[in-house]
């Protein structure tokens, strides 16, 4: 579905009105790479979670534990030091991989039990 049928408008804004157009212009142009990226995101953690529900499978196939603590351990001593040298707050990237794991880890306990996850923030 493309962005006008979506009813998305990238102009709304509730400053509309109350700032100088070139201001209200430039505040528009880089909010337009604001919504590349975030569509971005939403691509990358639909693959994400498409990668880890393969993981989750394979766990339930063979009676594996849902979480990996070692695992996790080294991926976050990984990321803070990527978000060091990007110059991304590491407490930041650390507290958004915990946030991202447990929802990986919730589907990991559903599909091991057989269950439906309700509809949450990974979907798959
Ligand atoms: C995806 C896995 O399962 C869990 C989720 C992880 C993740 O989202 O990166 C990492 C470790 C596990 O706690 C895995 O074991 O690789």
């Amino acid at each position: 579905m493309s962005e006008s049928s979506s009813g998305y408008d990238p102009g709304a804004s509730s400053l509309a009105g109350q700032v100088q157009p070139e201001v209200m212009a430039e505040l528009l142009s880089v909010r337009s790479s604001i919504d590349n990226i975030d569509a971005t995101l939403v691509y990358l953690l639909a693959e994400r979670f498409k990668a880890t529900q393969r993981v989750g499978i394979l766990k339930a196939e063979h009676q594996l534990p849902a979480g990996d603590p070692d695992r996790e351990a080294a991926q976050i001593t990984r990321l803070r030091a990527l978000a060091e040298e990007a110059n991304l707050d590491p407490a930041f990237a650390e507290k958004f991989l915990n946030f991202i794991i447990s929802e990986v880890i919730r589907h990991h306990q559903a599909l091991s039990e057989n269950r439906r996850l309700p509809e949450g923030p990974g979907g798959s």
